[in-house]
């Protein structure tokens, strides 16, 4: 069995029994030793979308770059506490980045497609990990990913035009398509739609649901509670480092607990 199989079939697995694809467990951040994440654990399961929601400044995307380590990135960033992706820390030296992200994609809150056709963007990384061969393939994955995108019907006929040439919604749902060509089990969003108007917004919001009913985990760091209504199974609720509450959506939105949360969802700051 190759290893992508043997990852679909976990994924399956856990999403059969509901188990947590990805925990995070006492996770800390800190930046040149000022700490900007608390002590944080979390689960998040396949099939499901988890919204990250919390005033700026609070820790919502640094919590989520730790899930696909792009913190290791950012000079005097420490992470300390573990990353448990099918149950096996991710977060040590030795954690191969190049596999690691072809199963835990990303989406950036600014579209950002590659200076190449709509075609190459989607081929790009299948092809540097050899998972396509040959052009049937390659047709196959396009139209597959580009489907999956919400993307297909309005570029078939142009695969081969420049990428640039796309609105910033279609640059997005490109970005998204060109995620899950490599079939990813769990897809971060930071701030997806940020730079969207609101119909791209909804086909984005759209892509999203869909993306988790086919079986991916999908957490969307968001500052926008509404599309965290829309979009999200659970919300987890950040306040100055600490994730201070979290729950199904509609509970958290309808019976929050702890005061900050409620301030918040009253507006009382933002
Ligand atoms: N690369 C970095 N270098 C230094 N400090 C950083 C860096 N990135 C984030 N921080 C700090 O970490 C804290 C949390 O920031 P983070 O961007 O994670 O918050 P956020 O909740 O995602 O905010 P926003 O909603 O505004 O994007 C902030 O105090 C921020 O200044």
């Amino acid at each position: 069995m190759t290893k992508e199989n043997e990852l679909a079939n976990a994924t399956a697995q856990a999403s059969a029994s509901g188990e947590a694809l990805v925990r995070t467990h006492d996770l800390t951040v800190s930046y040149a030793g000022n700490e900007a994440l608390h002590p944080t654990s979390l689960s998040f399961s396949a099939g499901q979308v988890t919204a990250l929601i919390g005033p700026s400044g609070c820790g919502k995307s640094t919590f989520l770059r730790c899930l696909n380590l792009m913190n290791r990135e950012i000079p005097k960033c420490k992470v300390g506490g573990e990353v448990l992706y099918h149950g096996r820390n991710i977060n040590t030296r030795k954690e191969n980045l190049f596999e690691l992200r072809k199963s835990i994609g990303m989406v950036f809150q600014q579209p950002t497609p590659f200076r190449k056709s709509i075609r190459d963007n989607i081929l790009f990384a299948p092809k540097r990990h050899g998972l396509v061969r040959g052009k049937d393939e390659c047709d196959v994955l396009v139209e597959e990913s580009l489907r999956a995108g919400a993307l297909w019907d309005e570029v078939k006929d142009k695969l081969d035009h420049s990428a640039m040439a796309l609105s910033g919604g279609q640059q997005q749902r490109l970005c998204i398509a060109r995620t899950l060509a490599m079939h990813p089990d769990v897809v971060l969003f930071d701030e997806p739609c940020s730079a969207l108007d609101p119909i791209s917004t909804f086909v984005v919001e759209e892509t999203i649901r869909s993306i988790a009913e086919a079986g991916i985990c999908a957490i969307i760091v968001t500052h926008n509670m509404e599309q965290a209504t829309r979009t999200s199974d659970n919300t987890a609720f950040f306040y100055v480092g600490d994730m201070v509450e979290t729950g199904p959506t509609k509970q958290l939105f309808s019976q929050p607990k702890d005061a900050r949360l409620q301030d918040y969802l009253m507006g009382r700051f933002g």
